[in-house]
C-alpha cells in the first residue's frame, strides 16, 4: 500500500499538538526574553512580574498568550507538520509554564493580591477553554482519513483538458439513414459529446459523411490524385504531425500547486523566518566575543548576547526545519499530483500520438521531468529566495558597520562572482558533453540487456561489451577533464576568498585603529562578508536550476494541454442487443505521419452477424490498418465504417471497443497472474468467467495442469510461457468481455506449427459454439482457407473476393499468394483440375 502521506496533514491529534506548541512557544519564549532584560535572574523576573502587576497587565498577557497562539496555530495549520517533535516540544514548555504561573500565584496569593489571582486564573480559564473549543471544531470538522488530494483532483482539473469526460445520458430517438438501417433506432446518447464529425450531430438524424463522395467517386483506382484527394477534402484530413501547443509553464505551475497554497505561504514565512533569524546570529556572536576581548565590559553583556545567540539558534533551527518540510511536503504532493494528470492525459491520447513520440520521451516525461518540475516550486525557489534574504541582509549589515570596507568589499565580490559564472559556463558546456557521452553509453548497456536473448543467441557478449567499454572510456576522459579543471579552479578560489578576508582584516585594522569602526562592528562585518559570497555562486547556480526546472514543466504542460482528435468515451449508445454486423463503405485512409500515402483505398465490405472473414494480401497491402479503423485508433479520411448499423464514429468509444475483441501477433501480456491477465482491468470479476473464458480458448487444461493454477505469475510480457499459451490467455482475455466482434490480427502468425494448430483449433471451436462474427488477418493461407469470405488486398485496395475454393478457381491474386507461400500441400489437395489435365484424362 502507497505510504498515506496526507494523514499527517489533518489529524485531531495534530491540533492537540498545535495548542500545546502555541503555549509551549510562548512559555519558551516569554521567561527567555524576559529573562534576557533581567540580566537572566529567574527569582529578579519574578519579582519583576509581581511588582508590575495590575489588571491591565494581566489583561495584557491574556491577549499576548492568545495572539501568539493564534499565530503559531496559524502557522501549524498552514503547513500541519511536525506532530510528535511538537508535543514532545510542548511538553516540556507547558511544565516551564505550569511551574512559572504556580510561582506567580503563589506569589499573588501571599502578598494577598486576590484580585490578581483571580484575574490571573482568569486569564488561565479563558485561554484553555479557547484552546479546547478550538480542538473541538478541528475535530468536528476535519477529520477524513482519507486523502486530501483525491478531493482536490476534481477542482485541480488539467488546464485545457478535454470537456467530453461527463456521465449524464439522456435518450435520443436516432433515424438512421436509409442505407444503413431502414427503422429508427433507440440510443443513449451522452449530452457532453463533443468529438462527432463536422457533418455528424446528435441531433434527430444523421447521415454518412461520404455518400455524395461515394457516388461520386469513379473506382478507378489508378488515379494519381487519389492521395492529393486525401489531403485536400474538407473532412478532417490527414495534415501530418501537429506542433505542440504553447503553454504558459510559470501558468500551469501555478494552477497544479494551487491546493497546496497554504504550504507554500506557510514554507514562504518560515524561510523569511529562518532567513531573519540567521542573519541575526553574526550580531550576537560579535558582541560575545568583543565582550570577552573588552576587560571594561561587564558580564551582562556577555550573558544577553549568549542568551540572545541561544534564543536566534533555537528559532532558526525550528523555523528552517519547518522551511523544509513545508516545502518538501509541496515537493512531493506536486509531483504526485502531476503525474497522475499526465499520465491521465497519456491514457487519452489518439494512438497516433505514441507512435509520433515514442513511449522511452513520454515514460521519461512522468518520472524524470515530472521530478524535475516538482523541485522548482520547493528546492530551486526556495533557495534563491534565501540566498537572496542572504545576500540583501549581508550587505545591508556590511554597509551599516562600515559603508567604506563595504564598497570595496563588494566591489571584489563582484569582479569574483563574475570569474566564477564564466568558469560556471565552462564546466556546464563540458558538462553536456559528458551527459551525451553518458547516454550513448547507457543506451548501448540499455540495449543489450533488454536485448538479451537476442545477444546470448548471437554469442555477442563479448561484442556489446567491447562496443559499452569504448563509449566508457570517453566518458572517464571528459569527465576528468572537467575534475581537472575543477582542481585547478579550487585553489584559486580559496586564493581569492582568503585574500578577501585578508584585505578586509588590513583595512578594518586601519580603520580601527584610526577609530573609524570598533572591534565588536570589525569582527561583525568580518562574519556578514561570509554571508555575501556563497549565496552569490550559490545563486547563480540555482537560477540555471530553476530554469532546467521551467523546460521540463514545459515539455509536460505541453503534453497535458495538447487535445486528442478522437475520443475515448462519450456518444451514442444503442439499446438494442450488439448482433456484431459491420459493414465499410468507401473508406480511404491514410496515416496523419504519411498523409499522402493512402493505404485504405475505396474500401467496400459488409460482414455479416457470425460470418467469418479473412483478409489477406501482401506485407504493407493495409491489412492491420483496417482493423485500426475498426477498433477507432484512427478515423478514415473518407467513407465510413458501420457496426450494427451505426456509424462507429457517433458510437460511444468505449462501449464499442467493449464490444470487440482483438487478438494480435505479439500477445502483450502483462507482468502479473493468469486470472489478472485475463480478467485484465476486471477486478471484480469471478474466478468463474475467467475460468469460461479460458475453457472457451482451450487454455483451461493447462493453466489448471501448473503448479499455481490461474495465480501464476507470467512474467514480463508473458515470458514464463509459451507463445501458443500467451496467444491462447490473449484470446480469453479478449473473450472476457463477451464481444460479439473479433479481431485476430496475425494471431497464430508468430506460432510454430503445434503451437499454431492448438491456436487456430480453439478459434474453430469457439467458433461453432459461440457463433461470433470473426475479422481474420493472416500471413499463412492455410489459417484461413475455411473462413465464409476471403477478402484479397493489393495496395490497400480490395482486388478479390471469395471461398478459398472459388478464389482458386478465379486463379488470381490470391493464387499467386498461395504461390508465392509455397503451400503446396494445399494445392495438391485443393486445386482444380485445369483444362488440359482434364483433356489428357
Ligand atoms: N502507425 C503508422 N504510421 C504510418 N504508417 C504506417 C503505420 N502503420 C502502418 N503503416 C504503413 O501502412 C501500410 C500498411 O500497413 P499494415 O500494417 O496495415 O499492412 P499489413 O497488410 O497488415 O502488413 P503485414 O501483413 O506485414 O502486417 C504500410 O506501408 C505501413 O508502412
Amino acid at each position: 500500500m502507497a505510504f498515506p502521506y496526507w494523514r499527517i496533514t489533518r489529524a485531531p491529534r495534530l491540533s492537540v499538538a498545535l495548542q500545546l506548541t502555541a503555549f509551549a512557544l510562548y512559555g519558551l519564549i516569554s521567561p527567555l526574553l524576559l529573562g534576557s532584560l533581567y540580566g537572566f535572574q529567574p527569582e529578579l523576573l519574578l519579582e519583576q512580574e509581581l511588582e508590575r502587576y495590575s489588571f491591565a497587565f494581566s489583561v495584557a498577557d491574556a491577549v499576548l498568550v492568545n495572539v501568539l497562539r493564534g499565530g503559531v496555530l496559524l502557522f501549524f495549520w498552514i503547513c500541519a507538520v511536525i506532530r510528535r517533535p511538537a508535543i514532545y516540544v510542548s511538553a516540556i514548555a507547558l511544565a516551564f509554564t505550569a511551574v512559572k504561573t504556580v510561582a506567580l500565584l503563589i506569589g499573588l496569593a501571599i502578598s494577598g493580591h486576590v484580585g490578581g489571582v483571580l484575574t490571573r486564573l482568569g486569564t488561565l480559564f479563558v485561554c484553555v477553554v479557547g484552546g479546547a473549543l478550538e480542538m473541538y471544531t478541528v475535530h468536528q470538522g476535519s477529520y477524513k482519513d482519507i486523502d486530501p488530494d483525491i478531493e482536490l483532483d476534481d477542482k485541480v482539473q488539467p488546464l485545457c483538458t478535454d470537456t467530453h469526460a461527463h456521465t449524464n445520458t439522456h435518450t435520443h430517438t436516432i433515424v438512421d439513414h436509409p442505407s444503413h438501417s431502414a427503422a429508427p433506432t433507440e440510443l443513449t446518447v451522452d449530452s457532453s459529446y463533443t468529438y462527432l464529425p463536422p457533418s455528424i450531430g446528435t441531433g434527430a438524424s444523421y447521415r454518412f459523411d461520404n455518400e455524395d463522395d461515394t457516388d461520386d467517386d469513379d473506382n478507378d483506382v489508378k488515379n494519381d490524385n487519389d492521395d492529393k484527394l486525401l489531403t485536400n477534402g474538407n473532412d478532417g484530413l490527414a495534415s501530418g504531425v501537429k506542433a505542440p501547443p504553447k503553454v504558459s509553464t510559470v501558468k500551469c505551475l501555478i494552477h497544479y500547486a494551487q491546493p497546496d497554497l497554504g504550504l507554500i505561504i506557510g514554507g514562504g514565512c518560515f524561510l523569511v523566518l529562518s532567513s531573519l533569524t540567521k542573519l541575526m546570529l553574526p550580531k550576537f556572536i560579535a558582541q560575545c566575543i568583543s565582550a570577552v576581548l573588552d576587560s571594561s565590559a561587564s558580564d551582562e553583556v556577555f550573558w544577553g548576547g549568549v542568551v540572545y545567540l541561544v534564543l536566534f539558534s533555537i528559532l532558526f533551527s525550528f523555523f528552517s526545519g519547518l522551511r523544509v518540510w513545508c516545502t518538501a511536503k509541496v515537493e512531493v504532493r506536486l509531483v504526485a499530483r502531476v503525474q497522475r494528470v499526465l499520465l491521465a492525459n497519456l491514457m487519452r491520447k489518439d494512438v497516433q500520438y505514441f507512435d509520433e513520440h515514442g513511449t522511452g520521451a513520454l515514460t521519461s516525461r512522468l518520472t524524470s521531468d515530472a521530478t524535475l518540475l516538482g523541485s522548482i516550486l520547493t528546492t530551486n525557489l526556495n533557495l534563491v529566495l534565501q540566498y537572496s534574504i542572504q545576500l540583501v541582509g549581508s550587505l545591508l549589515f556590511l554597509f551599516l558597520l562600515g559603508w567604506q570596507l563595504a564598497c570595496v568589499y563588494s566591489a571584489i565580490s563582484i569582479v569574483f562572482f563574475v570569474g566564477t559564472r564564466l568558469f560556471g559556463n565552462l564546466i556546464r558546456t563540458m558538462q553536456r558533453k559528458v551527459q551525451d557521452v553518458k547516454s550513448d553509453a547507457n543506451h548501448v548497456a540499455d540495449q543489450a540487456i533488454s536485448l538479451i536473448r537476442l545477444v546470448r543467441a548471437f554469442a555477442s557478449e563479448e561484442w556489446e561489451c567491447r562496443r559499452y567499454n569504448e563509449w566508457n572510456r570517453r566518458q572517464v576522459l571528459q569527465e576528468l577533464k572537467i575534475k581537472m579543471s575543477y582542481a585547478l579552479y579550487l585553489p584559486c578560489v580559496t586564493i581569492v576568498q582568503n585574500g578577501l578576508v585578508i584585505l578586509v582584516l588590513l583595512l578594518g585594522a586601519w580603520y580601527v585603529y584610526h577609530g573609524y569602526m570598533s572591534g565588536e562592528a570589525l569582527t561583525a562585518f568580518l562574519l556578514y562578508s561570509q554571508g555575501v559570497g556563497d549565496p552569490m555562486i550559490n545563486l547563480a547556480q540555482q537560477v540555471v536550476a530553476l530554469a532546467t526546472g521551467l523546460g521540463a514543466g514545459e515539455k509536460i504542460f505541453e503534453i497535458i494541454a495538447e487535445k486528442p482528435t478522437l475520443p475515448i468515451s462519450g456518444g451514442i449508445v444503442p439499446f438494442s442487443t450488439p448482433k456484431g454486423h459491420l459493414e465499410m463503405r468507401g473508406v480511404w485512409f491514410a496515416y496523419p505521419s504519411a498523409p499522402l500515402h493512402a493505404v485504405a483505398r475505396d474500401i467496400n465490405v459488409e460482414i455479416r452477424p457470425g460470418e467469418r472473414v479473412a483478409f489477406v494480401g501482401l506485407s504493407g497491402s493495409g491489412k492491420s490498418s483496417l482493423l485500426s479503423l475498426i477498433l477507432r485508433y484512427f478515423d478514415p479520411q473518407r467513407g465510413s465504417i458501420a457496426f450494427d448499423g451505426h456509424d462507429i464514429r457517433v458510437l460511444d468509444p468505449r462501449w464499442l471497443r467493449n464490444r470487440i475483441g482483438i487478438v494480435t501477433q505479439e500477445s502483450m501480456l502483462f507482468g502479473i497472474s493468469i486470472k489478472d491477465n485475463i480478467a485484465y482491468a476486471m477486478p471484480d470479476a469471478p474466478l468463474a468467467d475467467v475460468q469460461e473464458a479460458a475453457a472457451l480458448a482451450s487454455c483451461h487444461e493447462f493453466i489448471v495442469a501448473l503448479p499455481q493454477g490461474y495465480d501464476t505469475e507470467v512474467g514480463e510480457r508473458g515470458v514464463r510461457l509459451s507463445g501458443g499459451q500467451r496467444q491462447r490467455l490473449a484470446l480469453a482475455r479478449a473473450l472476457m468481455r463477451k464481444p460479439t466482434l473479433l479481431l485476430l490480427d496475425e494471431a497464430t502468425s508468430a506460432l510454430d506449427a503445434k503451437s499454431e494448430a492448438s491456436v487456430q483449433q480453439a478459434l474453430d471451436l469457439l467458433h461453432s459454439k459461440t457463433k461470433m462474427t470473426m475479422v481474420i488477418v493472416a500471413h499463412r493461407l492455410s489459417t484461413v482457407k475455411d473462413a465464409d469470405r476471403i477478402v484479397v488486398m493489393c495496395s490497400g485496395r480490395i482486388v478479390e473476393t471469395g471461398t478459398h475454393a472459388q478464389l482458386l478457381a478465379q486463379n488470381g491474386a490470391y493464387r499467386s499468394l498461395i504461390d508465392r507461400q509455397l503451400q503446396t500441400d494445399l494445392l495438391t489437395h485443393t486445386r482444380p483440375r485445369s483444362r488440359k489435365q482434364s483433356r489428357q484424362d
